[in-house]
């Protein structure tokens, strides 16, 4: 029997998990969520079919409890919620930052907790979900967790020490592909294109690039090697990007996304 799991406090990643499990088959029935506002858990009634309930009543009723609340109001959550989780519930948090002991220390001894973070390609079911076991998360713990986040793209298991750096990779890694399209649109509009038109050649460039760097198995340095001809047009803009210190400035921009996932541990701060 499908067990029920419940979503509580439905923002973006809540809901873009929701609407994956739904889209996988998951039954309206047994699936719960909870919002801080009315108006907001009326729109999922309306929009999924599915049960509003309080954050107590989800955790009495929900066999799994998936936490997607931002890292500064988790502890809030856990204050509500702890006397009302049973000890064999499954409890996941999708929170940047926070780790599994966070939780451990304020719910019942020997609670599993499972620590995710996905990212919003789940709306498209293109996400990936990097997943990490708390001290009493069993295998099976973890595979309940793979088919949940299974429904909305890839999973991948990492230590859990591997997690501030996998929120700064994946989690926040999609925003990085927004922002070049961005800068490469306005470059477009700089070469004399229209708006739209540069738009769709550079996100159908995004596409084909991301395609064959999942599937042709070659290193990205062969790919860009393909494009980049002798003399040709391409070195000479990858000479700029050079110059600019983008692969730097890459590297640095990531190294603070980790530095804040790490200052997030507190879940206060
Ligand atoms: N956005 C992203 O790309 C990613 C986000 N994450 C993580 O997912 C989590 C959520 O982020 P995101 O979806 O962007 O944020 P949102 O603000 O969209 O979602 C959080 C939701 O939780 C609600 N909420 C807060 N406190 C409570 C409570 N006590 N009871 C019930 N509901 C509550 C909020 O209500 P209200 O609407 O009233 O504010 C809001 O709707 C964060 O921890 C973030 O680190 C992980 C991966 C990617
Ligand atoms: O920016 C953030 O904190 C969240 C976590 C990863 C992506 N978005």
């Amino acid at each position: 029997m499908t067990q029920t799991v419940a979503v509580l406090g439905t923002g973006k990643i809540g809901e873009a998990l929701l609407s994956g499990m739904i889209r996988g088959g998951w039954p309206a029935s047994k699936l719960l969520v909870t919002a801080r506002r009315t108006e907001r858990a009326e729109e999922l009634r309306t929009r999924y079919g599915v049960e509003a309930v309080s954050n107590a009543e989800a955790a009495k009723r929900a066999d799994t409890l998936i936490l997607t609340v931002k890292p500064q109001d988790m502890a809030k959550l856990l204050d509500e919620l702890a006397p009302h989780v049973p000890a064999d519930r499954l409890v996941i948090s999708g929170a940047a930052g926070v780790p599994t002991a966070f939780f451990e220390e304020r719910l019942a001894p020997g609670t599993p907790v499972v620590r995710v973070m996905t990212n919003t390609p789940a709306l498209v079911d293109e996400a990936m979900s990097v997943i990490s076991a708390g001290s009493h998360a069993t295998a099976a713990h973890l595979a309940h967790t793979e088919e949940i986040f299974g429904s909305v793209g890839k999973t991948l298991r990492v230590p859990e020490s591997q997690q501030d750096a996998a929120t700064a990779l994946s989690g926040s890694g999609p925003a990085y592909f927004y922002f070049l399209v961005e800068a490469m649109t306005d470059a477009g509009i700089l070469l004399g294109l229209p708006r739209a038109q540069a738009h769709d050649l550079i996100v159908q460039a995004a596409i084909g690039a991301a395609v064959m760097l999942r599937d042709s198995g070659e290193h990205p340095v062969k790919l860009r090697e393909a494009v980049t001809s002798p003399a040709g047009t391409t070195i000479n803009a990858i000479v700029e990007l050079e110059k600019h210190g983008v692969r730097a400035a890459l590297i640095a921009a990531l190294e603070a996304a980790r530095d804040r996932s790490r200052e997030l541990a507190s879940g206060n701060s």
